[in-house]
């Protein structure tokens, strides 16, 4: 039976890549912290898969997570805490083990060491439990190509043990949401691959899951479906469902994110809000109709700078109620201003500051 959690492979494969979709809904007992097979973990009975949850605070909570591949260690030490109810990202460079971190959260890999819970359970030992809240999306597409989008949706409702009514429902509403209505009857493998993201974005809603970790899901999208996928995400969240998503275009992130986690050579660096993030900012570009009156204002008040080629000026000012007071001053004194705003992105900045103290 399809998995739809697009299994995750041994130690010497790369995890992200969707090797196998068999997968028997009732587990056998786990064997950490061996890679968590296809063929499942859990002894939890089989039953209806269907997201059916009791609450909890804190969604996500990891201590002290260690996952190595042979003698390599991929996450070194991750501790962090996701709300119920947040959209929360999780940000770091290439190889610092993001994917290896969703891998364990969805309970496709067993970490070596460290504690894991989701929505209280251990995505190991209680592997079915954690499946029936969570929606996962990988980086890399992989679906049955051979299947048609619908049934490969339909086919993910039965892993689920949906009815086939609610799941050719659910289906039909799922690729409405994602725009591929008129691919319905369409084998995947024609999808490009901006169209497989949607697809694999419906996949892991099939069955509501109040969870959603998407790896990367912006990836090959184009910038409408990019803006329909804040989009979705955002409604996703008004909605209830807590979302963590890793991405490199951190830009987007701060306007789709409540929160992020840094992740960097394996271990978690910082977590922060966006709010904070954003009040943390401290490079501001300035630039007036009348460069000269600015640069003369500037040096009246001693305020360094540093002037852009764009005819802009770069002031550094601690906080977002300093940069207020800055630019009213700035007004109020008839320095022509035209524009005024933060170099960078919010979580742009925190991530470069937190790489800047590594290098
Ligand atoms: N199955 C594996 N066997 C050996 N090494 C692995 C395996 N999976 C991941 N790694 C290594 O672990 C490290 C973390 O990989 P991971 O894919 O988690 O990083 P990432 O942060 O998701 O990177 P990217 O942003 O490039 O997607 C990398 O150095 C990678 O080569």
């Amino acid at each position: 039976m399809p998995n739809p959690f697009d299994a995750a492979g041994s130690d010497n494969e790369q995890p992200t890549t969707d090797t196998t979709f068999a997968v028997p809904l009732a587990h056998a007992a786990p064997s950490a912290p061996d890679s968590v097979s296809s063929e499942g973990t859990s002894t939890a009975a089989a039953g209806a898969l269907v997201n059916s949850a009791t609450t909890c605070n804190s969604i996500i909570e990891t201590t002290n997570v260690v996952r190595l591949f042979g003698d390599f260690v991929a996450v070194s030490g991750a501790t962090l805490s996701v709300k119920e109810g947040s959209v929360t990202a999780l940000i770091g460079p290439n190889g610092s083990g993001k994917t290896t971190l969703m891998l364990m959260l969805v309970g496709l890999l067993a970490p070596h060491s460290g504690s894991i819970k989701v929505c209280g359970f251990d995505p190991v030992t209680q592997n079915h439990e954690v499946r029936s809240q969570v929606g996962w999306m990988p980086d890399q597409f992989g679906m049955w190509d051979t299947l048609t989008c619908y049934e490969a949706l339909v086919m993910t409702g039965a892993t689920y043990r949906m009815s086939p009514e609610e799941s050719a429902q659910r289906a039909d509403e799922l690729l409405n949401l994602v725009h591929l209505m008129e691919f319905r009857g369409k084998q995947a493998h024609v999808l490009s691959r901006g169209q497989k993201q949607r697809l694999g974005l419906a996949r892991a809603l099939m069955h509501r899951p109040r969870l959603l970790i998407l790896d990367e899901p912006a990836n090959g999208l184009d910038p409408r479906s990019r803006i329909e996928l804040r989009g979705i995400i955002r409604e996703l969240a008004e909605q209830g469902t807590t979302i963590l998503i890793s991405s490199h275009v951190l830009a987007e992130l701060d306007e789709m994110v409540d929160s992020a986690i840094f992740i960097s050579g394996g271990r978690t660096v910082a977590q922060e809000t966006v709010d904070e993030a954003r009040q943390a900012r401290s490079n501001w570009q300035v630039r007036a109709t009348d460069r000269a009156a600015l640069v003369s204002w500037l040096d009246s008040i001693h305020i360094a700078f540093a002037q852009n080629t764009d005819g802009s000026v770069l002031v550094n000012i601690a906080g977002e109620e300093n940069a207020a007071r800055f630019l009213k001053d700035a007004i109020t004194t008839g320095v022509p201003v035209v524009e005024f705003r933060p170099q960078g992105g919010a979580l742009e900045s925190t991530y470069l500051a937190l790489n800047e103290e590594r290098r």
